[in-house]
């Protein structure tokens, strides 16, 4: 089952399937219903504590599976005319909450490295990298109304 959150981003949990081998992880298929056209895949890699904030992408829709490690991954939607503009999506995604985070065009996003070791995460993209589609802003702007500090309790 997939959910979302903000308009348009969906969560699909990927099954791994372990064996005395190893195991397989699933990412991503063509007959998925959120797959809309292959256009590239490449590795981000982020070491603990280290913030890869804030981006968005024009055109491009992402598909991110953290194959290793753990991230938190947080969205912001500020689209005019939206239904959940204005609304923070934050998500603990990873070895430990294994899925599938499709993101579209215009959502602003950005992740931090958590736990003890480098995270590796998937984008299995509809177009290949280009820098002049993608805008970034500072991640501690005060334009997004988010704190990247760990949350004791
Ligand atoms: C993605 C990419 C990057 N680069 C160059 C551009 C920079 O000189 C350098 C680091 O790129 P960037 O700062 O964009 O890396 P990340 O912050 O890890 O972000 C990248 O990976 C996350 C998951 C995103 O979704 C971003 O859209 C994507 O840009 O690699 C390339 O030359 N080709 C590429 O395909």
């Amino acid at each position: 089952m997939s959910t979302s959150k903000i308009e348009g981003v969906v969560i699909t949990p990927l099954r791994q399937i372990p064996d005395e081998r190893g195991k397989i992880m699933h990412m991503l298929r063509a007959d998925a219903p959120h797959f809309k056209a292959f256009g590239e895949i490449y590795f981000s890699c982020v070491n603990p504590g280290a913030i890869k904030a804030w981006h968005i992408h024009k055109e491009m829709t992402l598909n991110y599976a953290v194959v290793w490690g753990n991230i938190k991954f947080v969205l912001y939607d500020d689209r005019e005319g939206s239904p959940t503009k204005g609304v923070l999506q934050e998500l603990f995604i990873g070895e430990s909450n294994y899925c599938l985070v499709t993101v579209p065009p215009f959502v602003w996003n950005g992740f931090k490295g958590i736990g003890e070791k480098m995270a590796i995460v998937a984008n299995c993209t509809d177009i290949s990298h280009r820098a002049d589609e993608i805008d970034r802003m500072d991640p501690f702007t005060q334009k997004i109304p988010y704190s990247w500090d760990i949350k004791h309790g």
